[in-house]
């Protein structure tokens, strides 16, 4: 095998739930999230070396927009006995270096699974002492900008913060982050193909309607396999919390989205992990989860705007859950005016939901001829929020208010942009930024 400069390139879009927060956590409800253009890139690169190794290989992580964001893990064989192992994931701790508990979820659960898929590949991984350099980038939006990098014109900036410290905007960084790194991963082992992951998928997908020119059970199956994949590295990195919603468009772009019941997710306790991942990967189990892609239609635009400030949705969504459980009744009085009813479980349940500031903000946005709807994309809070507009013209107007009225707020310059997890041909004009950050590492 020539593994020399095998690159392998993908990126998933961020998300806005713009009807269903909360609601979608219960699989009795749907949301309606729309996707970005606002995308996580992933880069994955072979490194065959000198010293070759029959027991492990390393894996190198770099996400170079952040302070102290490099990672270092090896890969070694856990021999069952039979001829038979399984990959074992152990990060190196070097002083001073962080852990990142989504990328190891992601790289040990995709190792295993690779390990079902396509055990000879990774085997000569091992033989041949081949190391695996990853690199990552996030489009700017997912940030609130910092005062020094406004004038900065470049794809991906730094944030001059670490990933502890930094503004995020709430347009889903770690569903995308996921969703990237297990497809370059299932597609840099050959698990799924390129094919499944083209932008012309996306063409004439609208309302629902997909290309009938094109073989799509490949694609299925393929896109199935990453939904499973990073819903449950996912899940299990975030404390099982969430409904799933931003992987599904990360993974399908803009749609309607049922979630799947929760404890499929969740191993039996008689079941090692590799046993249940090969279930799903043989076909005998399936998520049940619903996606039914729609797109925003045309002369529409959903802009977001950042307050620059950010909420904790995990905590959110905890006393929320724990309200509904102790007052189950007040429920059904608040899904029908969704903004009001939304300020009033954050107000029953304690969590600012729709806080005043936000509120006066929304108001102000939705006096503006054009606006047609506005809101706290999903969990709320003092996330962007995003206004619904018809045509560009009233952009502008928005920014004025910004301007004049509420200084703490920019338009965060994504909009809609109804495709999902994309194979990235290494043509696009940003990836040689990406391929830059390869030498620092080898
Ligand atoms: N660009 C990135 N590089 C490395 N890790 C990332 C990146 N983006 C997100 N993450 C991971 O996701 C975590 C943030 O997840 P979370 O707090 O759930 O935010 P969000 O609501 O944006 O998904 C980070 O602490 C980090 O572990
Ligand atoms: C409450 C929710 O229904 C919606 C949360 O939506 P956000 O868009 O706020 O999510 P984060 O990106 O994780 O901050 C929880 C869920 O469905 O997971």
């Amino acid at each position: 095998m020539n593994k020399d400069c095998e690159i392998t390139i993908s990126s998933a879009p961020g998300k806005a739930l713009i009807v269903g927060g909360y609601l979608v956590l219960d699989r009795n409800y749907n949301g309606l999230v729309v996707s970005l253009n606002s995308r996580v890139y992933v880069a994955i690169k072979s490194q065959p070396l000198q010293n070759k190794s029959q027991k492990q290989f390393n894996i190198i992580v770099d996400s170079f927009q952040f302070l102290n964001a490099c990672w270092q893990y090896t890969v070694s064989k856990e021999e069952l006995g039979n001829g038979d192992f399984v990959p074992v994931l152990k990060q190196i701790q070097a002083e001073g270096s962080t852990k990142n508990k989504f990328i190891q979820t992601v790289l040990d659960s995709s190792l295993k699974l690779i390990k079902h898929r396509n055990p000879l590949l990774l085997k000569e991984y091992f033989y041949s002492g081949t190391n695996l350099e990853i690199v990552i980038a996030s489009d700017n939006e997912f940030y609130s900008a910092s005062e020094e990098s406004l004038n900065e014109n470049m794809k991906f900036k730094s944030t001059n913060s670490t990933l502890e410290n930094v503004h995020k905007t709430g347009l889903g960084s770690s569903a995308a982050l996921v969703t990237a790194l297990c497809a370059s991963l299932l597609l840099h082992f050959k698990v799924v193909s390129k094919d499944s992951f083209k932008k012309e998928l996306y063409v004439n997908q609208t309302f629902g309607k997909e290309r009938q020119d094109l073989d799509l059970s490949n694609v299925k199956r393929d896109r199935e396999i990453l939904d499973f994949l990073s819903q449950y590295a996912h899940c299990t990195a975030q404390g099982k919390i969430g409904s799933g919603f931003d992987i599904s468009a990360a993974i399908f772009g803009t749609q309607i989205y049922r979630r799947f019941t929760a404890e499929d997710l969740v191993p039996k306790p008689d079941m090692n992990e590799s046993d249940f991942l090969l279930e799903f990967v043989n076909g005998s189990k399936k998520l049940d989860s619903e996606a039914t892609s729609v797109c925003i239609p045309p002369l529409f635009t959903l802009m977001l705007a950042d307050v620059n400030a950010g909420s904790n949705t995990p905590s959110m969504v905890k006393k929320v859950l724990e309200w509904r459980k102790n007052d189950p009744n007040n429920l059904n009085l608040s899904i029908y005016k969704i903004r009001k009813c939304l300020k009033k479980i954050g107000e029953l349940a304690g969590v600012p939901i729709e806080p005043d500031e936000q509120s006066k903000l929304i108001d102000s946005c939705i006096e503006i001829p054009g606006v047609i709807m506005a809101g706290v994309p999903g969990a709320g809070g003092y996330d962007a929020i995003f206004c619904l507009i018809l045509t560009k013209e009233p952009i502008q107007e928005l920014k004025k208010l910004f301007k004049m009225e509420f200084t703490n707020v920019n338009d965060l310059g994504c909009h809609q942009d109804d495709q999902g997890c994309l194979y990235v041909d290494q043509n696009e004009s940003y990836v040689s930024e990406l391929l830059m950050k390869f030498s620092k590492l080898s």
